[in-house]
């Protein structure tokens, strides 16, 4: 039974900069990912890891090649609806974090439903219910910056899922952490993969964090050039 991947990506090129400085990035590189998966995306520095992330995440455009979301292309929505999906389907976690500074933890978790046009009050609820589920209720009026580096990443997975995605995509997720709490947030994303069905795909250097998705895309000069499953003794 094959039933219709949640992305589909195809013949996916990109380059950055032109004449003498062009570099191709990506190189027609085609990826599925079906719903409820756990996909690693790794490789060198350099290897086009990213690039390919924000294309399918629908963050940046390819300059030739397709992306379906749910058997819909992607690319030619007009620019409303591609963010509408972006919004509302996905969620994001960067190492950076990109948490607002001055604005509050709960504003911080909030913003996607602030675009979304969610009211207020209806805003707050679904906001202290996701940090509740985090153990940070009593954090939601802090300046989001004075929190640890753990408690930050867990305001951007909280934030991440306010809309309730089917797919978080995560770029290097535990980069800032140490390797304690990088590891609690690593279960927060198996568990919301396996309890909500949530699908992971994540950027990683990290070979623990990579084997334990269900597959890993290996990147190479901006080529995909192998790919893995998880064995069951990886689990
Ligand atoms: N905005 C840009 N302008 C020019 N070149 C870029 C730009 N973004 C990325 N590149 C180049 O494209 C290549 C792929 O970058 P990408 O960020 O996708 O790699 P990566 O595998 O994610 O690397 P890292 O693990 O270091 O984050 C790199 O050589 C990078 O220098």
């Amino acid at each position: 039974m094959t039933s219709t991947p949640i992305i589909d990506a195809k013949n996916i090129s990109k380059a950055y900069g032109s004449g003498t400085g062009r570099f191709e990035a990506l190189r027609d590189v085609s990826l599925r990912v079906h719903r409820g998966e756990s996909v690693a995306i790794v490789g060198k520095s350099g290897s086009g890891k990213s690039t390919l992330m924000h294309i399918i995440a629908l963050l940046d455009v390819p300059d030739a090649g397709t992306v379906s979301f749910a058997g819909q292309d992607a690319l030619s929505l007009p620019a409303k609806q591609m963010s509408e999906v972006r919004n509302k389907e996905f969620g994001f976690v960067f190492q950076q974090f990109f948490l607002t500074p001055g604005a509050s933890v709960l504003d911080n978790v909030t913003l996607p439903l602030k675009i979304a046009g969610v009211p207020g009050k209806l805003r707050k609820e679904r906001g202290l219910a996701v940090l509740e589920q985090f153990e940070l209720a009593d954090k939601a009026s802090n300046k989001a910056t004075d929190l640890s580096g753990g408690q930050k990443q867990r305001v951007v997975i909280s934030r991440a899922l306010v809309n309730e995605p089917s797919v978080i995509f995560a770029d290097e997720p535990t980069g800032n952490l140490d390797s304690a709490t990088g590891r609690v947030v690593e279960d927060t994303l198996f568990d919301l993969n396996r309890d909500l069905g949530i699908t992971l795909v994540i950027v990683t250097h990290d070979e623990d964090l990579a084997a334990r998705c269900d597959r890993q895309v290996f990147v190479h000069d901006g080529v995909i050039v192998s790919e893995s499953r998880k064995t069951e003794d990886a689990a």
